[in-house]
């Protein structure tokens, strides 16, 4: 089934924010000071200049050629919406260029040139060649992608790839390797119907009949029916070459008896009486985007023994060319190479089928809310799965450098593999792992501060993201009028609306806080103030109970105050133990820090439960821990009163035993940088700290807001652990989607 939704609105929303389009350029070398400006610019520069130009293949080194991709198009065949123009290509073109950031870290920018005359837009694209490693031509509509295409290549000297054209057909015979092999197929035994003959459907039958597919096998239709030998009408050469000598001329007649369909063409072309004309377990590819020719509940309804796939990300069997260029294009690149020849398409489709094939870890399978595992509803991998990256661009390198298309061969295979696994930012995965792990939790997220429009729109897209159910604690008249005002006003009906007024359980709830405040100056006129009236206590007070799974608070005030209500119901005081940690993540790396909500001024024991509380919350994150406990002295020098607790936490930890690393104390600098560790070879951590127990909680908010500040960080909590149930707190300047990140990571019980 369909699961993702979203509204015309959303999508919008997503273009528009946080700045307008989807990417945009950072510099990689400091800018700061005279000296970086003589090197980066006059005079510096002239130096690589003058070498590239006595040298071209210089400019893969010196400049950031040999990983920037060009995405182009003239948006004459947007998806399946047609010709709408180069510029309303944009959005499209865009999200290639991040998605081959995304999955490849291949840096790409997009260009949408305004012709349709084929002579023009090579002509642009010819002389653009000095800047890029590789050129992916996207979305232009047949035949002139093919003679762009073809003329490109031979007149440029780095890859050159039409991505409907190739990426299309290599997902495509990948996914239809592992169908064949699940339906007992062989391929030159099968009838093929091709609907669409355009740029995708002739790259696609193209490498089948490489493959193995016979011609004779192969019908292909476009908008005039079948392609049959002889027929005038709406042709070109790239059609002829595939027209058969048969009688049938509609798809409806094509259909009949067959084996495999092969949609590249537009929504909605196949009916289910065509699906249920074809033969036995009947391979249906139904590619069109953004809307197939035919859905999977369709087609499965008049044949149950269907293997589908589209090209949608909802649906199971996503048979999309995101799965190949991105990796194409990285062992291309990684190799320096000429062109993407047939032997690397072939490779990268071959290696597709055989990681879909293997076992699929846990991660991927619950990012998709099921099992994952080779069978008619998994034919092809998924695209976040992290095995992509260091799997695929291998098999196409080997491939480009046993057939020549490598300038610079890998030498050490081996080691090229595990710099392809560092490559992806880290953090990224571990978001994407937390949200997978939200999405299998199904946790109810209580959502106390209902009046705040920044929280219901986090709770609307936590309930239509699948991550779980949302109970949102306010009025109701005022949260319709807020939604409304927000835009959202169809979501009035989707949330659960919870206040003390509609609660059957306010009774329960006050005489639970009369037993625990009624020796701390409490009477009941002051419970039922707190229960019934603040909605910090009420929340809190229902996910004491049981009616919800976790919570999260603290978009509207003071992060310290609501700690202070939070207590009246749970233990989240530094007596009992509770803990703030906060996750800083910047450049792939993620450093958490600890405590930066709870304890004011911890002595030696508090650090060490501190140390404690962070590695578990390092474990739920996928991190193995190792604390360094800060300080500005190291391992005894300066000596200094200020440092003295720091240098005996560790000790504590020495005598509780416990099973993660931790070391102190020591300044951050060789805490966290291998090289500075090299001076003290005693130290008992194996790498960098992932962990820094700081000295207060006035250092801890220094660290973290002088990183968001001055590095642009991005900072996840603080996450409260060491509290009986899940409770995160936001602060007061949290956006939409920090309040988001802070319900998934309470629907995970990262705390
Ligand atoms: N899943 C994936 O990874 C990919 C999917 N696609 C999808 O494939 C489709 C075609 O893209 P592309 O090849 O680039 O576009 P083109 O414009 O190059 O080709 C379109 C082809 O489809 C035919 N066609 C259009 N509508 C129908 C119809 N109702 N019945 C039969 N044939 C039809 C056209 O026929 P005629 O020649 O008679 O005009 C033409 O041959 C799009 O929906 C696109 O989104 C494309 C690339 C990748
Ligand atoms: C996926 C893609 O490239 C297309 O539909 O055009
Ligand atoms: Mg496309």
């Amino acid at each position: 089934m369909s699961n993702t939704k979203y509204t015309r609105e959303d999508a919008l929303q997503f273009h528009l924010e946080p700045t307008p389009g989807k990417w945009e350029v950072q510099a990689t070398v400091p800018m700061t000071t005279q000296r970086d400006l003589s090197l980066a610019y006059s005079p510096g520069v002239a130096v690589p200049c003058e070498d590239i130009a006595a040298n071209p293949e210089l400019a893969y080194d010196y400049t950031n050629k040999g990983n920037l991709v060009a995405v182009i198009s003239n948006g004459t065949a947007v998806l399946g919406l047609g010709n709408l123009g180069a510029l309303g290509s944009k959005p499209v073109m865009e999200g290639k260029a991040v998605l081959f950031k995304r999955f490849a870290d291949v840096n790409s920018i997009d260009i949408e040139l305004d012709t349709e005359d084929p002579q023009k837009f090579i002509d642009a694209v010819k002389l653009m060649g000095p800047t890029f490693g590789g050129i992916n031509l996207e979305d232009i509509k047949a035949p002139e992608c093919f003679i762009i295409e073809q003329t490109l290549k031979e007149a440029m000297d780095i890859p050159v790839f039409h991505d409907d054209q190739h990426g299309t057909a290599v997902i495509c015979a990948a996914g239809l390797i592992n169908a064949l092999h699940l339906s007992d197929k062989k391929i030159e035994d099968c009838r093929i119907v091709l609907n669409g003959a355009g740029a995708a459907g002739i790259a696609c039958i193209e490498l089948l009949k490489r493959m193995g597919a016979r011609h004779e096998n192969c019908i292909v239709c476009d908008t005039k029916g079948v392609i049959w030998q002889g027929r005038t009408d709406g042709m070109n050469q790239w059609k002829s070459a595939h027209a058969i000598n048969t009688d049938l001329r509609t798809l409806e007649e094509a259909m009949n008896g067959a084996d495999v369909f092969l949609g590249v063409s537009a929504k909605g072309a196949v009916t289910p009486a065509m699906i249920a004309s074809m033969n036995d377990n009947p391979v249906i590819f139904a590619m069109a985007n953004p809307d197939p020719e035919i859905t999977p509940e369709e087609a499965h309804e008049v044949r149950e023994d269907a293997i589908v796939a589209t090209g949608r990300s909802d649906y199971p069997n996503q048979v999309n060319n995101v799965l190949g260029f991105p990796y194409l294009f990285r062992g291309a690149l990684d190799i320096h190479a000429r062109a993407i020849n047939d032997e690397m398409k072939i490779a990268c489709a071959e290696a597709l089928a055989k990681l879909a094939r293997e076992d699929v870890p846990d991660e991927v399978g619950m990012a998709y809310g099921r099992k994952l595992s080779f069978g008619r509803d998994y034919i092809i991998p998924t695209p976040f799965d992290p095995r992509l990256i260091h799997t695929i661009p291998p098999a196409v390198a080997r491939a480009g450098m046993q057939t020549g298309a490598a300038r610079r061969p890998i030498i050490d295979m081996e080691a090229y593999e595990l710099a392809l696994k560092s490559r992806m930012d880290p953090t990224a995965s571990i978001l994407r792992s937390l949200n997978a792990r939200a999405r299998a939790a199904q946790a109810t997220m209580i959502f106390a501060e209902g009046d705040d429009p920044r929280v219901l729109r986090a709770a609307v897209q936590y309930q239509r993201s699948g991550l779980g159910h949302a109970l949102v604690v306010g009025r109701e008249s005022d949260v319709r009028a807020k939604l409304t005002e927000e835009g959202l006003a169809d979501a009035v009906g989707e949330l659960e609306i919870v206040n003390a007024a509609n609660t059957p359980h306010l009774a329960e709830y006050k005489e639970f806080l009369y037993q625990r405040l009624q020796r701390k100056g409490f009477d009941r006129h002051d419970i039922h103030r707190l229960a019934a009236r603040d909605r910090h206590v009420f929340s809190a007070l229902m996910l004491a109970h049981g009616h919800g799974d976790a919570l999260v608070t603290g978009a509207t005030r003071k992060s310290a105050h609501v700690l202070d209500l939070v207590n009246h119901v749970f233990d989240t005081d530094a007596a009992h133990g509770a803990v703030g940690v906060t996750a800083v993540l910047h450049k792939g790396r993620i450093v958490l820090i600890a405590d930066t909500l709870v304890h004011e001024w911890p002595d030696e024991e508090d650090l060490a439960t501190i140390a404690m509380r962070a590695a578990d919350v390092a474990r739920h994150l996928g991190l193995e821990p190792r604390v360094a406990f800060a300080s500005f002295s190291t391992f005894g020098y300066p000596r200094s009163e200020r440092a003295e607790k720091m240098h005996h936490a560790p000790e504590v930890l020495d005598r509780r035993g416990v099973d993660f690393e931790y070391e102190g104390e020591m300044t951050v600098d060789v805490a966290l940088n291998a090289q500075a560790q090299q001076n003290y070879p005693f130290s008992r951590l194996t790498g960098p700290a992932n962990i820094l127990v700081v000295p207060a909680r006035h250092s801890a908010s220094i660290s973290v807001k002088l990183m968001q500040e001055m590095a642009g960080a991005t900072v996840i909590g603080p996450i409260l652990s060491g509290v009986d149930k899940s409770i995160q707190i936001c602060s007061s300047n949290s956006t939409v989607n920090d309040i988001l990140n802070m319900a998934v990571l309470a629907a995970c019980k990262v705390g």
